[in-house]
């Protein structure tokens, strides 16, 4: 059977094309060429009739005679053919027979495919009919506009269905054009229109001014600080002294003024595209590649045709007017910016090389960099001197220059010299504006961006909360934690769409996070039973915690059903309408879990927080969930081995004793840092020191009011339901013991005559524990059949009549 259906198929194909293809490259060349100028000459009459038509007709009529002159640019043969077709043919639209001969011409030369030029033809000589019938409405007889076809065609059409049958006649004619030859749909017009009015908006808002301002502000900042280094230079550094030749006397001391921002220069000039490689004019012979098609599954077929028709998935459609706050909502400080002290710079210089040599220890040379709260001395020792000699002077030089905060880095990773970190006797603020407006926070492709604050040499410091994968922020009181929470949560709401990331709050203070109250619908995630987004309960902490893990396990679920290694992937073949929604896939938004005050949980739930804390911390990388931990007491029944071990990204503001330091960095510093936002952050490896920004709460209150004011979805994301252990998760076969929404999933399921859970988890907004509860009260009820595997349960009530009927008998 195999073998005969082919061959029938074959035959008839080969009889059919063997004569077009019969023609050998000479004669397509003359074929070809032939067509191609007859074509122009058809085109040229045309144009020339014109402006000539009128005149020639007379002529017309004594066409055989030599004598007679016609004013056509091809004479006699142009004039009437011109006639033939424009005026008693179809008007205007035979222009479009030069372009289907001059076409063919082409076709034939190049050996394009003959079933393209048919449908080139087919189509071409429709829409002649279709124009000329349009045209003719409005011309008369013999009129140049429709051509006689194109007006009898109408009058024809007017005698039986009147001037409005034939004008909806006309559209029709166009529907059937546009829906067969440009496969158009009704859906693909609706796209269309919806992804114009997009980048209508989206041009609108790239040319908004607020991006202007962010440039120029930084433009602005950048040249001032420019110029406040290079004024405070000329004033008090007239000579600038080389530290490759260190004078004998006194020992060489540059001054490292970091460029304020060297990120934010923005570049203008194009960057040269390749050119394409030249063609070598020896070769003769070109080889013509056939394109490698790749074979696609059904999936893909269908995906690339949904893709097609509608592009691709959004997720931030349902919030499509949704604006980002704009930066003239964060504050300006006066105190911003690099101020150089030359006298204290001198001061400290000559007290370390003083103290130094106190103790014997020549220095090389020495080198300033001034940041925003201390300045690093960086010094290269005479040879033979021992770093651990000059590591064990920590608190004589301390002393020496009557300054806390001092911290020695020997030697520097990476850099064969020794740090020593000095206070600036003035510090400056770094404002949440001004890492917010830096280019590499605005042009970061991270996932989750985070705008930490400035380093030591000035730079933003943004990092990826993604990579991190979780954070561990712990010090002192008012050493600046919350601000450090409520900076990481600013970078989030300025970059990121609310379809794409969430916060789970966890505030057992009460006050610190209260404000993001307001952006609960468009950025909070909570329980489905729970009044308030913010979670100040400690028991309620127990039960998201565990909701997490559950909407983890998930995810997992999803994942590998997918055959996704992580969200980012997943959401991209979601995007790409790749994964069926049906099948309970849907767009994942980032979870970013925030507990405030860490220490005060484990203190009352112990074990109970501790379990599902690390279980997370341990799995949820990979599907989009993140921690970020902050805590006071950064004691080791607090901060356990297990959470330890699972947060690599830590961030340690002032502590009070080297214990806690070495709990939280697994070494000491974080016991010299001098508060009010100077920090430590680690990922593992290096400590660097970073001056966090400042959000202040008015800051942070205009913020949330403003994305607060906008549309928003009507509920916070839900997290799957969790019910504790005293919950039970047995079958309820007595009636009396059914879920509220027992009949109102009847329903549901009846209707769409599917049995499956995750289909009630949608319509009814149920966590997977609670829906599956129901499907098996439903199972109970005879409602749906028993569970088939991976394919969704039989329901065995037909329509909504027999579902009251049947409800109706149970009691
Ligand atoms: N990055 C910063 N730049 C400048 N000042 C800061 C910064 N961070 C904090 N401060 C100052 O320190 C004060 C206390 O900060 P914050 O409230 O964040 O401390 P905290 O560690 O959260 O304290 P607690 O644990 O008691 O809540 C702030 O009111 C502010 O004046």
């Amino acid at each position: 059977m195999a073998k005969n259906k082919p061959k029938p198929k074959k035959a008839p194909r080969k009889k059919f094309k063997m004569p077009s293809f019969k023609l050998s490259s000479q004669q397509k060349l003359v074929l070809g060429s032939f067509l191609v100028i007859s074509g122009l000459l058809i085109g040229i009459a045309f144009v020339s009739h014109l402006f000539n038509g009128q005149i020639d007709q007379s002529a017309l009529s004594e066409f055989t005679s030599r004598e007679v002159k016609t004013k056509n640019w091809l004479s006699k043969f142009g004039a009437w053919l011109s006639d033939l077709l424009i005026q008693r043919g179809f008007g205007l639209a035979s222009f479009i027979f030069s372009e289907l001969v001059l076409l063919s011409g082409v076709f034939v030369l190049m050996n394009l495919s003959l079933d393209k030029l048919r449908k080139h033809w087919f189509w071409g000589v429709y829409i002649i009919i279709w124009l000329s019938v349009l045209f003719g409405f409005f011309g008369n007889r013999n009129d140049i506009l429709g051509g006689t076809v194109g007006f009898e065609v109408n009058s024809y059409l007017q005698d039986y269905i009147g001037k409005t049958g034939t004008i909806l006649l006309l559209v029709f004619g166009l529907i059937i054009y546009l829906a067969i030859r440009f496969k158009v749909t009704f859906e693909s017009i609706v796209a269309f229109f919806k992804s114009a009015k997009k980048d209508i908006k989206d041009e609108l808002s790239s040319t908004d001014e607020e991006i202007v301002p962010i440039d120029n502000n930084l433009a602005e900042e950048a040249e001032e600080i420019k110029k406040a280094h290079e004024a405070s230079l000329e004033n008090n550094q007239p000579t600038k002294k080389e530290p490759e030749q260190p004078k004998t006397e006194t020992t060489a001391f540059e001054v490292n003024v970091s460029e304020p921002e060297p990120e934010s220069e923005i570049e203008l000039v194009p960057k040269s595209t390749p050119k394409p490689p030249q063609k070598d004019d020896d070769s003769e012979l070109e080889i013509k590649v056939e394109e490698v098609k790749e074979e696609l599954s059904e999936a893909d077929n269908l995906a690339n045709k949904l893709v097609e028709d509608f592009g691709q998935f959004d997720p931030t459609l349902e919030l499509g007017k949704f604006q980002y706050p704009p930066l003239e909502l964060l504050k300006k400080y006066d105190t911003e910016g690099i101020k150089i002290n030359q006298e204290e710079l001198e001061e400290n210089k000559n007290r370390i090389v003083d103290t130094l040599s106190n103790y014997k220890i020549g220095i090389a040379s020495i080198k300033a960099t001034i940041g925003p709260t201390v300045t690093l001395y960086e010094i290269v020792p005479e040879a033979g001197v021992r770093i651990s000699k000059i590591k064990n002077l920590e608190d004589d030089i301390a002393l020496s220059l009557s300054a806390l905060g001092i911290r020695i880095i020997a030697p520097i990773p990476g850099k064969g010299t020794i740090g020593i970190e000095v206070p600036n006797k003035d510090s400056t603020i770094v404002s949440m504006r001004s890492v917010i407006a830096s280019k590499k926070f605005q042009s970061s492709e991270m996932q989750l961006p985070v705008a930490l604050g400035k380093t030591i040499s000035n730079e933003t410091f943004v990092v990826d909360l993604a990579k991190m994968p979780h954070l561990l922020m712990a010090g002192a009181t008012g050493q600046g934690k919350s601000v450090g929470l409520n900076a990481v949560l600013t970078s989030l709401l300025y970059k990121k769409h609310p379809a794409e990331v969430k916060f789970v709050l966890v505030d057992p203070k009460k006050v610190e996070l209260t404000l993001f109250n307001k952006i609960e619908r468009h950025y909070l995630a909570k329980l489905p039973d729970s009044e308030d987004a913010i979670i100040t309960d400690n028991t309620k902490v127990i039960n998201t915690l565990n909701s997490l893990c559950i909407e983890m396990d998930n995810r997992y679920e999803l994942l590998k059903n997918a055959l996704c290694r992580n969200i980012a992937e997943y959401n991209v073949k979601f995007k790409a309408r790749k994964l069926n929604p049906n099948d309970g896939h849907q767009f994942l938004p980032y979870i970013v879990l925030v507990v405030d005050e860490f220490a005060d949980l484990i203190m009352t739930a112990g074990k109970e927080v501790e379990t599902p804390i690390a279980r997370l911390a341990q799995l949820a990388r990979a599907i989009g969930i993140h921690l970020i931990i902050a805590t006071q007491r950064p004691s080791v029944n607090v901060i356990t081995g297990i959470i330890k071990a699972n947060f690599p990204a830590r961030i340690a503001f002032r502590v009070t004793s080297k214990i806690d330091s070495r709990t939280i960095l697994d070494g000491s510093g974080a016991d010299q840092l001098i508060g009010r936002g100077d920090m430590l952050y680690t990922q593992g490896n290096d400590l660097i020191r970073v001056q966090c920004a400042f959000v202040d709460t008015p800051e942070v209150e205009k913020i949330t009011e403003f994305i607060g004011a906008q549309k928003a979805y009507p509920d916070a994301y839900l997290l799957p339901e969790y019910v504790g252990e005293e919950g039970g998760t047995s079958l309820d076969i007595d009636i009396s013991d059914r879920d509220k929404l027992f009949k109102d999933a009847a329903i549901v399921i009846v209707t769409a005559q599917q049995g499956s859970a995750s289909l009630l988890q949608r319509k009814l907004k149920l966590g997977y524990n609670r829906a599956g509860r129901i499907i098996d009260q439903l199972e109970a009820a005879g409602i749906v059949g028993p569970f088939e595997g991976s394919k969704a349960r039989q329901v065995l009530v037909p329509d909504l009549i027999a579902l009251d009927q049947h409800l109706e008998n149970e009691i």
